[in-house]
């Protein structure tokens, strides 16, 4: 074992944040805190998380996020949910930190703009599938990979058709089979968008041409993902569906945290099931890898759009077809802009326009139902 790392956690009352504290209390010879933020939802626990641990720097909000990004550590674990997750993502990278990324969303709406800023290995991939990738492809060059395969849940309401889709409730869009999550990673396990958006992370995190990243839904999520290899080897990473051993080898890579999670058991009896995507009842990935494919400012459209959707449907304005719905319509109105790489401002630009364009689209969205119901 190395030296004691020393970790800032953005987004520490989140479900990453709080997981992540926990492999810390339980291996305070491996970690130290020396920053903590989270957005000031839960400032109590803050406050607690601040006492406990006593960090160098914490404080609340995305300007905070940016500040401890760079504060001198070994490791950056971004968990903040959202696109406001981006400029703590660069920042951290700007000033050399190692990236334990979980949060996905800067890697694909900043694209080129994040992966130009890290050296190869600075971002280590937090994602469960992505984690696996990373793990299966230890060891292994670049050219032996024929294909990613990413294992999906397939959600709450898999299985079901469109037309059963109509009337479900935030409630339900909640209750993920597997995992305790934030509310926006939820909702989007429940509509697929989450594997739309790592669809598009893992093109961009592992160099692999959308035509050769599949998906699979495994209700049971114990293989994580996996690799297919050039000779038809296939290697995949198992393991329990709990986020403990990506989120300790995103804090401690390459090295892996003793007993970190238990191994499943091979001596109980299993059924594992393996189905294809339905992609009449959830277009979110078929969606998400035409913005993927366009690239530029579309991945942007594709989760900002997103986001105030997840908003809409939480407050009851938006049925949960409505959401992925809203973002296709928007993403088929939104105009890359030319040239070859988008800036910074570019980005932002498309993020916002596409918050304003989600907006309007759901408010005819509402007007169309109501018209419809006669009301
Ligand atoms: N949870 C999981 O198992 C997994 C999560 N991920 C990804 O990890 C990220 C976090 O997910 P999760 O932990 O579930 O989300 P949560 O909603 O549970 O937590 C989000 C965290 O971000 C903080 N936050 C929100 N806005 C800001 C802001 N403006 N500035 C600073 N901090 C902010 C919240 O603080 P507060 O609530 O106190 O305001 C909270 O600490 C997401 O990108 C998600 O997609 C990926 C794989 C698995
Ligand atoms: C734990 C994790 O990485 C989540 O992204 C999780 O995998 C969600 O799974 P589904 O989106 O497949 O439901
Ligand atoms: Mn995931």
């Amino acid at each position: 074992m190395g030296l004691v790392r020393d970790v800032v956690i953005l987004g520490s009352t989140g479900s990453i944040g709080t997981q992540a504290l926990d492999l810390v209390r339980a291996n305070p010879d491996r970690f130290r805190v020396v920053g903590l933020t989270a957005g000031g939802s839960n400032k109590e626990l803050f406050e607690h998380q601040v006492a406990e641990f006593a960090p160098r720097y914490s404080g609340l909000g995305e300007e905070a996020s940016v500040e401890a990004a760079a504060e001198e550590c070994d490791v950056v674990l971004n968990g903040i949910t959202g696109a406001v997750g981006l400029r703590p993502t660069l920042a951290a990278l700007e000033a050399g930190r190692t990236l334990a990324l979980a949060n996905k969303e800067s890697l694909i709406i900043g694209g080129p703009l994040v992966k130009e800023r890290a050296r190869p290995g600075q971002i280590v991939p937090v994602d469960s599938e992505h984690s696996a990738i990373a793990q299966s492809l230890r060891g292994g060059s670049a050219a032996e990979v024929r294909r990613l395969v990413l294992t999906a849940s397939g959600g709450p309401f898999r299985g079901r058709t469109r037309d059963e889709l109509a009337d479900v409730t935030p409630a339900q869009a909640l209750a993920h089979p597997n995992f305790a999550m934030g509310r926006v990673i939820t909702t989007n396990s429940a509509t697929l968008v989450n594997k739309g958006l790592e669809v598009i992370e893992a093109h961009l995190l592992f160099d692999v041409p959308f035509d050769r990243i599949d998906v699979v839904v495994h209700p049971q999520q114990l293989i994580h993902s996996m690799v297919e290899f050039t000779d038809g080897a296939v290697v995949a990473q198992i393991g329990l569906p709990t986020m403990l051993v990506p989120i300790a080898l995103g804090m401690a890579w390459p090295d892996r945290v003793p007993d970190a999670e238990t191994p499943v058991d091979w001596t109980k009896a299993a059924d594992w099931r393996f189905e294809p995507l339905d992609d009449t009842a959830f277009p979110a990935v078929v969606l998400a890898r035409e913005a993927g494919t366009r690239g530029s400012t579309a991945p942007a459209v594709y989760n900002a759009a997103n986001e105030v959707c997840v908003d809409a449907f939480h407050e009851g304005r938006l049925p949960f077809t409505g959401i992925v719905d809203v973002v296709g319509t928007v993403l088929a109105a939104h105009d890359v802009p030319s040239g070859e790489q988008p800036s910074l401002d570019d980005v932002l630009a498309a993020d916002s326009w596409a918050r304003e364009t989600a907006a309007q689209t759901i408010t005819q969205t509402i007007a169309q139902i109501a018209t419809k119901r006669g009301t």
